[in-house]
């Protein structure tokens, strides 16, 4: 966990990934609009930079069917898992904007009756956490994000968690993860340990080979996508 280089495990070279390379047809539909396969693979000598603003940008190209069917395959796949069956305590995010959409995953993992935990950003660029319970336990927060706005349980309250599912820009095999650029996440990495599942959630392709790392970072235990499903680390 300490570098900037890492070599590509074969078990995960491009031919895994479910992305279309330039001039590549699926099916006999041509793909049409910019991708991040489209930019050179990602290598471990990318800046953090570079590496956001091109995912943000893809992102900004998937439509909302895509978005829809994202959130339905990742609430399947999350629910599935043993380890969220028997978590009495589960910590997501409350996803916005063009993000892997947890939505339907916080709605259906309230509904099975799990204590569910949502992020609340602070100015220190830590996160307190407040309980999901049903859609008015929701309100439009700054910086365009949707927090729950019940009573604050603190920054520790995530230790409860027994599986956290966290939000990310983009994850390589070994669950190097790279987010918002906060920071707020390695923090509450750091702060759980290994007593929860943490996962990653990300489109398929942002499942890349390489993620940029500096000493601070966490990595998360597994990756979810919404065409593979639980993806654990090679680290784990
Ligand atoms: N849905 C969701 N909730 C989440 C996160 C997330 O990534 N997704 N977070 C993950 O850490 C935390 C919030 N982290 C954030 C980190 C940085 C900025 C930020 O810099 N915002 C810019 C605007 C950028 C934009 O519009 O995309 C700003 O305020 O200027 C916002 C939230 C907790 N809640
Ligand atoms: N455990 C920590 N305690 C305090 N500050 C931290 C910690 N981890 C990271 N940071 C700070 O956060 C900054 C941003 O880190 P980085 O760019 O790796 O964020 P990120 O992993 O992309 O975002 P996030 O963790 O919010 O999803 C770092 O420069 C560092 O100063």
């Amino acid at each position: 966990m300490s570098g900037t280089c890492h070599t590509r495990s074969p078990a995960f070279s491009r031919r895994h990934f479910s992305v279309a390379s330039p001039g590549v047809h699926l099916g006999r539909r041509p793909v049409r609009r910019a991708h991040l396969a489209d930019w050179p693979l990602v290598d471990g000598t990318q800046s953090k930079r570079d590496l956001r603003r091109r995912v943000l940008a893809a992102r900004r190209g998937r439509s909302e069917r895509e978005r829809a069917a994202a959130g339905a395959k990742i609430r399947d796949a999350v629910l599935a898992l043993p380890a969220t069956a028997s978590a009495s305590t589960v910590a997501a995010y409350y996803a916005v904007g063009s993000e892997p959409d947890t939505r339907l995953l916080v709605a259906a993992l309230f509904e099975r009756g799990h204590r569910v935990l949502l992020p609340v950003f602070l100015d220190s660029g830590e996160l307190d956490w407040a309980a999901y319970t049903g859609p008015e336990s929701l309100a439009p927060a700054g910086r365009g994000l949707v927090e729950p706005a019940g009573p604050r349980l603190g920054v520790d309250a995530v230790r409860g968690a027994g599986v956290l599912v966290c939000p990310a820009l983009a994850v390589d095999p070994a669950g190097r993860r790279l987010g918002r650029g906060a920071g707020c996440y390695d923090r509450v990495l750091a702060l759980v340990g290994a007593q929860a599942l943490s996962l990653a959630v990300v489109y398929d392709d942002e499942l890349v080979d390489a993620v940029p790392v500096e000493p601070h970072d966490r990595p998360v235990r597994a990756v979810v996508t919404p065409g593979r499903g639980v993806v654990w680390s090679t680290a784990r």
